[in-house]
């Protein structure tokens, strides 16, 4: 088999608040065109590491590379697409508006601005909503927006921080076709979640549990390793339950 490109590389990071010992030494890597997955229960670490891997905070120790590049690096900033936790968007303006304002952060102008605009909206089902005001829009439709938002520029490297929550079934299967078609086109994706059938759906698979991570690889391989059902019952083997 061909050898895979390295997008991420994260060597050893520790990350410390206080006394409490948030991610503790972990060593990974991410290839070009997977869409990857942290696994992992509240408080775990997911979100410290993710944040890390957009160039947003620091390890205590060791080191995060994107594209090749040690992070924090703005050029290599400026190549991803995030979307947060939580939504960071204008309330009072309307969807378009949020939308021109990122875009002209991202250097999108014209013509081609507008058909970006056009396209994301598509993807996230918000066609209907573009000229309504974001202080309407319900807790779902404010996550399509922000996943739309982190889309607008094509970024090659996408990271979604539970991009799905608050989102219906339908709309999900559709936002997940739309990872799909994004991973066809060579980018690379990179989610959390704790909803084990959307694990599922992962290439491969990182589980985080209280700052380690406990195991790495495809959920088949997770589940025949362990030989578990599914990846709920992987994970709490990995973790260190009784089979
Ligand atoms: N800025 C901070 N200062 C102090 N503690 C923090 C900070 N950020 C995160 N933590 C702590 O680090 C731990 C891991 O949090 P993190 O948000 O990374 O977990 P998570 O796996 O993303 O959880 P969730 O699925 O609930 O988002 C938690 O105990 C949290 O309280």
């Amino acid at each position: 088999m061909a050898k895979r490109k390295i997008i991420i590389s994260t060597r050893n990071v520790s990350k410390a608040f206080g006394k409490q010992q948030v991610l503790k030494s972990i060593t990974l890597e991410i290839y070009k065109g997977e869409i990857f997955g942290f696994l992992g229960p509240s408080g775990a670490g997911k979100t410290t590491l993710v944040k890390q891997l957009v160039g947003l905070d620091l390890p205590t120790d060791g080191e995060n590379h994107v594209f090749g590049k040690k992070m924090p690096s703005l050029p290599t900033m400026e190549r991803i697409g995030y979307m947060a936790q939580s939504d960071a968007l204008y309330e009072e303006l309307s969807a378009k508006e949020n939308m021109v304002f990122f875009a002209s952060l991202y250097g999108l102008k014209g013509q081609h601005r507008e058909t970006r605009i056009r396209k994301v909206m598509e993807i996230v089902n918000l066609t209907d909503h573009l000229n309504k005001l974001v202080s309407n829009y319900s807790g779902g439709m404010k996550r399509r927006l922000s996943l739309a938002i982190a889309l607008l520029h094509e970024p090659k490297l996408l990271i979604l921080d539970e991009p799905t929550v608050g989102i219906d079934p339908v709309l999900r299967k559709s936002i997940w076709n739309a990872f799909e078609e994004l991973k066809k086109t060579d980018a690379t994706l990179i989610v959390t979640t704790h909803v084990m059938d959307e694990a599922e759906k992962c290439d491969r698979l990182g589980m985080i549990r209280d700052g380690r991570l406990i195991a790495v690889g495809t959920p088949e391989e997770l589940k025949h390793n362990t030989s578990s059902a599914n990846i709920e019952e992987a994970f709490l083997i990995y973790g260190g339950a009784e089979a």
